[in-house]
């Protein structure tokens, strides 16, 4: 199995490019459904969750080639509407694909999604959604079947803005008879990006971005081209990488907007930040603990909660990390704990003792953030640190041996 090996102690530097987000990505590709023709979209990373939902697309009948970067989608023959299990089990986007089958061909069959271990994740509020906008929902032997003669607009208001059932929602809703309105749905950038890339399709979709979205349903969506936006997670974690490791990195291809509640944090915990339009330059010195606590956007992203808790292992100082979205996002703590660092976890907090330094270990990536928390762990460490499991790390980080090589880290992958 492949691991990366880390020699830590190095202070990175230069600049870095931002690919394009994985969480816009996915529900965008799905989107590609509402049609018959060929879409185009840009900046598509090479992840292997990318490859899972390509994986969907093509054996529900769509031609997908790429070219570099860019995918192309012809879901001109498309016929489908039954997904197996053994991929729906893949990744959580995999439920993404409810919506836009359900428009499309008023019926789909799916099991439930995979996707981080990270705690329960339950469907309820993507089921509710479909129910709302007509859908007769039932769910059996471990599948869920959804059909409608009709789709009508609807009410649908969540306890809890979910951005998967937000998205959900917002592609069953397009091809929908008449308006939805969508009540505390998730405000995050890459639901603003799903609307840009329906509106590019025909559809009438608005609000996206605040906590109301307003959806009046057309008869028909053609084909689109569209890029799509920077993955603010990536970014997070480049940016705490430069302030774990006292070094000084520019990121470039990124809406700086989108980072607020993390550059915050980091100019808190001692990081010095200048931003333009389309990039960040981190530079950090003496480091000192912080509270954080996760929220939905644009609170604090529970997916960069694992890297920045690696971060404040060795800031001056006691740390309290509270994790609200996730329920078992703590994953990194026995690891990082391999390594020296002073972390006691109650419930949903994390009391995090800073030490001086961390020192290298053999440890393993348990999900896609906590194994990027490791990553930054094994920079800074003294000695030279093992991480075994990279293939979660490959699900939402596009080439990240590579570019932190390219900043002066000394990784490599074996195995
Ligand atoms: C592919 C993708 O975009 N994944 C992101 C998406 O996941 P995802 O869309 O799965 O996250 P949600 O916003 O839906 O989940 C947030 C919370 O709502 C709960 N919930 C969700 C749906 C539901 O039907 N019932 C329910 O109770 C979940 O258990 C969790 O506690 O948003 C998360 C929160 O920002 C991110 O960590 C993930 O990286
Ligand atoms: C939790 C994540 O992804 P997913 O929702 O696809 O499991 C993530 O990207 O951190």
């Amino acid at each position: 199995m492949e691991k990366f090996i880390v020699k830590g102690e190095v202070q990175l530097c230069g600049s870095v490019r931002i690919s394009g987000a994985k969480n816009a990505t996915l529900p965008i590709m799905a989107a590609t459904l509402l049609c018959s023709g060929v879409s185009v979209i840009h900046d598509v990373p090479f992840l292997r969750d990318i490859q899972a939902m390509q994986d969907i697309l093509t054996l529900l009948g769509a031609k997908i080639s790429r070219q570099d970067h860019t995918m192309l989608i012809d879901t001109t023959n498309v016929s489908k509407a039954e997904i197996p299990e053994h991929l729906m089990r893949e990744m959580r986007a995999s439920v993404f694909l409810m919506g836009p089958l359900l428009g499309r061909f008023r019926k789909v069959r799916v099991s439930y999604p995979g996707g981080c271990a990270i705690g329960p994740r339950p469907i309820n509020l993507h089921i509710k959604a479909l129910e709302r906008i007509g859908a007769k929902v039932d769910e059996s032997f471990g599948f869920i079947d959804a059909e409608a003669v009709e789709l009508t607009g609807g009410e649908v208001n969540f306890d809890f803005p979910s951005v998967g059932a937000t998205e959900n929602a917002m592609m069953a809703a397009v091809l929908a008879k008449g308006t939805t309105i969508i009540r505390n749905a998730a405000r995050e950038p890459e639901i603003a990006d799903l609307q840009a890339f329906l509106n590019k399709m025909g559809a009438k979709v608005s609000g996206a971005g605040t906590d109301t979205i307003r959806i009046n349903g057309v008869n028909k969506l053609v084909p689109a081209e569209h890029t799509v936006m920077c993955d603010r997670i990536e970014a997070g974690t480049f940016l705490i990488a430069g302030v774990m490791t006292r070094g000084d990195i520019v990121i470039e291809n990124i809406v700086p907007e989108y980072l607020f509640s993390v550059t915050d944090k980091l100019q808190e915990i001692g990081a010095q930040i200048t931003t333009g339009n389309d990039f960040i330059r981190i530079k950090a010195g003496e480091l000192r603990g912080v509270d954080i606590k996760t929220l939905p956007y644009p609170g604090f992203p529970t997916d960069l909660q694992a890297p920045m808790l690696s971060l404040v292992t060795i800031a001056k100082g006691t740390s309290i990390i509270t994790e609200t979205i996730f329920e078992n996002r703590f994953k990194h703590v026995d690891e990082l704990t391999r390594m020296g660092a002073k972390i006691k976890v109650e419930g949903r907090t994390a009391i995090i003792r800073g030490v001086a330094s961390l020192t290298g270990a053999i440890v393993a990536a348990p999900d896609l953030r906590a194994g990027s928390a490791l990553v930054l762990a094994a920079l800074t460490a003294k000695g030279t640190t093992e991480i075994e499991q990279v293939y979660h790390i490959e699900r939402g980080y596009e080439n990240l041996e590579q570019k932190l090589q390219s900043l002066g880290a000394q990784i490599v992958r074996t195995g």
